[in-house]
């Protein structure tokens, strides 16, 4: 056992002789208190051979290793919990009486309820929470794919124009070389130039129109699928390593797309069949022509597509590392100055970062020589058609005009297969893009409505609890059971490593259980509705982390409409006020990014009143007291006092044992056990004896 908890054995010594104290005096001073004080000796009896019984149970037992089971049983009082592996204490659950609660007294809703349903902050423990409406991601992403939808038919009306519009050109050189020409009629010409120059007119108009709404129907998707995109995302990294968030990449990449030239290529494509068969009216030599180019820049493309796969996806892979160690760059910018790190930090960004563009210039050197191959079949094509244009007009078969009509067509049926074929690269990773976009919504969590309860009182149940971290055969958190009443104050100690910030963070439902359950006012976390539970618990983690803004905004976790009152309220209880005065800009001092220009301590004392914003009913603090001085010490036990005088449920995670005077329970947890689990009192008692005995038996602690 480590020092701290050497000390924590001191301490629960003194105790344990002080309460002993307090009972002989209090006994001394009153003989006569019948009832009462008899009652008080069953009690103490009762804990004695409890102690007993426990002493008893631990020496039969001794450490197992057994693996966790999987129980249905409820912890009540008399239950002893699980035994961990190995661990140095053996386990006994000292105290876990907790009956059911009511979630609203008898007279109706409790305080702080309004009673129309709204609440927000937590209310005094009834109410119910103000709903931000309901979430349907997939409703959301119907939404965006019937907005494009109505909008591709829309251009698709446009495109079926201009790509009539398109004949004007041929028609007119055909006209003006097997009519005007020949006719020699200037009329005719005037005629037929003040039409054509209306088509080409109208058709560069259609054009741009059908830009117009490709360009907004991006803006629309993006502004449809954004928050929701980042939502999902935000959630879903509950269970992974924040990789969702490229979904919001996905979107960009969608949107690139939809005002793509290859989209428009696509649109234009079904015009290509009508624009051959055409050419084939003309001659079906000329039309054959077109179809052979046409499968010949196919080949190509798909010789092209086999040979970039490969080097493209080497450079996005390499480009991603390199962008997250540019992100954990500029995360630690401060420890790579001080430490003199930036020639090695730039040197691995500059490995990635030379590994991606290496790749990307083999794909695209391979890109550039399938582009010219097709570019060359494509004018060879126009010469093809010219010259035995040419020939055809020479036997008599077709006319001048006709050919270079025919000429111009193709290039225009061609056009667009090319543009199609060249951008089919962009098409399937656009279509990758949508069906990750697709299933992250789909799938999110936050769609599926739950049922608005009444807040929680702050009743905490841990049942079975079991965390093995997903691709590990480590377990992190073995069997743990304890019950905490609304109100009750706990403190969490052990020795590094033991699992409590494992354990805090499943408390707040930042991380879930490989199985077993955390319960809230007897409801699971996984089953309340996220919003109404992060709303009603506080949590300040042991990395603490501030959003840019002013402090006012990060007590009032960034909510635009938080009350002033609120506010003040959460930096109250959180002891922090007077802190927060004595700075020159008080509330409206701007916090960056690395939490400048506030110090540690500071820090983590914002961070408190953030969690104790919106008058939660649970709070798990995780080594609040790690920043902190004496008079910081000091506010943190004023805090859980304050916390608990307003009935909040306080768990404490800590290496100190500053704190444990503030507390009601102890827990010791040891290798993910429960070693220790009650009152204060009782447990330091144990802590004690357990010292005592060690030492006796000359054995280390
Ligand atoms: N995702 C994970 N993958 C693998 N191991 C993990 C994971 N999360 C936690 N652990 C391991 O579980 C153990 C408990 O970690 P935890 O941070 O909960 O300890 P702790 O008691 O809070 O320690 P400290 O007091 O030093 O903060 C550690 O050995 C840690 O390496």
């Amino acid at each position: 056992m480590s020092a701290a908890l050497e000390q924590l054995r001191e301490i629960a010594k003194e105790e344990a002789d002080r309460s002993a104290d307090t009972a002989s005096k209090s006994q001394d001073m009153h003989p006569h208190d019948g009832g009462s004080a008899n009652t008080r000796a069953e009690e103490r009896a009762s804990r004695s051979s409890e102690a007993r019984h426990f002493q008893e149970h631990t020496e039969e037992r001794g450490p197992t290793s057994e693996a966790p089971t999987r129980t249905t049983e409820r912890p009540t009082s008399e239950t002893i919990s699980t035994v961990g592996p190995e661990t140095p204490f053996a386990a006994k659950t000292i105290d876990l009486e907790s009956g059911p609660i009511r979630a609203s007294g008898p007279g109706g809703p409790p305080k702080g309820t309004d009673g129309n349903g709204r609440g927000g902050g937590g209310g005094n423990g009834g109410g119910f929470h103000k709903r931000l409406g309901p979430v349907d991601f997939s409703g959301n992403l119907r939404e965006g794919l019937a907005a494009i939808r109505h909008n591709l038919m829309i251009v698709m009306v446009f495109t079926c124009a201009t790509n009539l519009l398109v004949l004007a050109i041929p028609i007119y050189l055909f006209q003006i070389s097997d009519r005007v020409l020949t006719s020699r009629s200037l009329d005719t010409l005037w005629m037929l130039t003040v039409v054509i120059v209306g088509a080409v007119v109208l058709n560069a108009v259609f054009d741009a129109v059908r830009r117009f709404i490709l360009m907004r129907t991006a803006v629309q998707c993006a502004a449809k699928l954004g928050a929701p995109i980042l939502s999902a995302a935000a959630r879903a990294s509950l269970h992974s390593n924040g990789k969702e968030y490229q979904t919001l990449g996905d979107l960009q990449q969608m949107r690139a797309f939809l005002t793509s030239g290859t989209l428009l290529s696509m649109l234009d494509v079904p015009f290509a069949p009508l624009f051959i068969f055409g050419i084939f009216l003309v001659h079906p030599h000329l039309g054959s022509i077109v179809i052979i180019t046409a499968i010949g820049l196919l080949v190509i493309a798909m010789i092209n597509q086999k040979l970039t796969e490969k080097p493209f996806a080497t450079a996005n892979l390499h480009l991603g590392r390199a962008n997250v160690h540019l992100d954990s760059m500029s995360r630690n910018s401060q420890i790579i100055n001080a430490l003199a790190m930036i020639p090695e930090a730039v040197q691995i960004w500059g490995r990635d970062t030379a590994a991606s563009l290496t790749a990307q210039v083999r794909a695209q050197d391979r890109n550039i020589v399938a582009a010219a191959f097709s570019k060359a079949f494509r004018l060879l094509t126009q010469v093809a058609m010219l010259g035995w244009g040419a020939y055809l007009a020479i036997q008599g078969e077709i006319t001048g005009g006709m050919v270079i009509a025919a000429s111009i067509i193709a290039g225009r049926a061609l056009q667009p297969i090319e543009g199609a074929i060249e951008g089919w690269n962009q098409f399937s990773l656009s279509r990758s893009a949508f069906a990750r976009i697709s299933a992250l919504l789909k799938a999110s969590p936050l769609n599926f409505e739950r049922l608005v309860l009444p807040n929680p009182q702050g009743r905490l149940d841990v049942e079975r609890l079991l965390y093995v971290p997903e691709g590990t055969k480590r377990v992190v958190l073995n069997a743990l059971s304890f019950s905490l009443k609304a109100g009750d104050s706990l403190a969490i100690i052990g020795d590094s490593g033991a699992g409590k910030t494992t354990l805090g963070k499943m408390l707040v439902g930042s991380i879930l259980p490989t199985s077993g359950a955390v319960r809230l006012d007897l409801m699971d976390l996984r089953n309340w509705d996220q919003r109404q539970f992060g709303l009603n618990i506080g949590y300040l983690p042991q990395d603490v982390q501030l959003f840019p803004g002013t402090i006012k905004d990060n007590i009032a976790r960034m909510r635009p409409e938080a009350d002033d009152g609120d506010i003040y309220e959460a930096a109250r209880l959180a002891d922090v006020h007077e802190m927060i005065a004595s700075l020159p800009q008080g509330y409206e001092t701007i916090v960056a990014a690395d939490g400048s220009p506030l110090s540690g301590g500071q820090k983590q004392r914002i961070a408190l009143a953030r969690a104790f914003f919106g008058n939660p009913r649970l709070i798990v603090l995780d080594e609040p007291n790690s920043n902190l001085d004496t008079a910081g010490d000091a506010a943190l036990a004023r805090a859980i006092e304050h916390a608990k005088s307003k009935g909040i449920t306080v768990v404490t995670i800590t290496q100190k044992p500053t704190i444990l005077g503030s507390v009601d329970k102890i827990m010791v947890l040891s290798q993910g056990s429960i070693a220790l689990f009650g009152q204060r009192r009782e447990v330091l008692k144990s802590l004690a004896e357990r010292s005592k005995g060690n030492r006796l038996g000359g054995q280390p602690g």
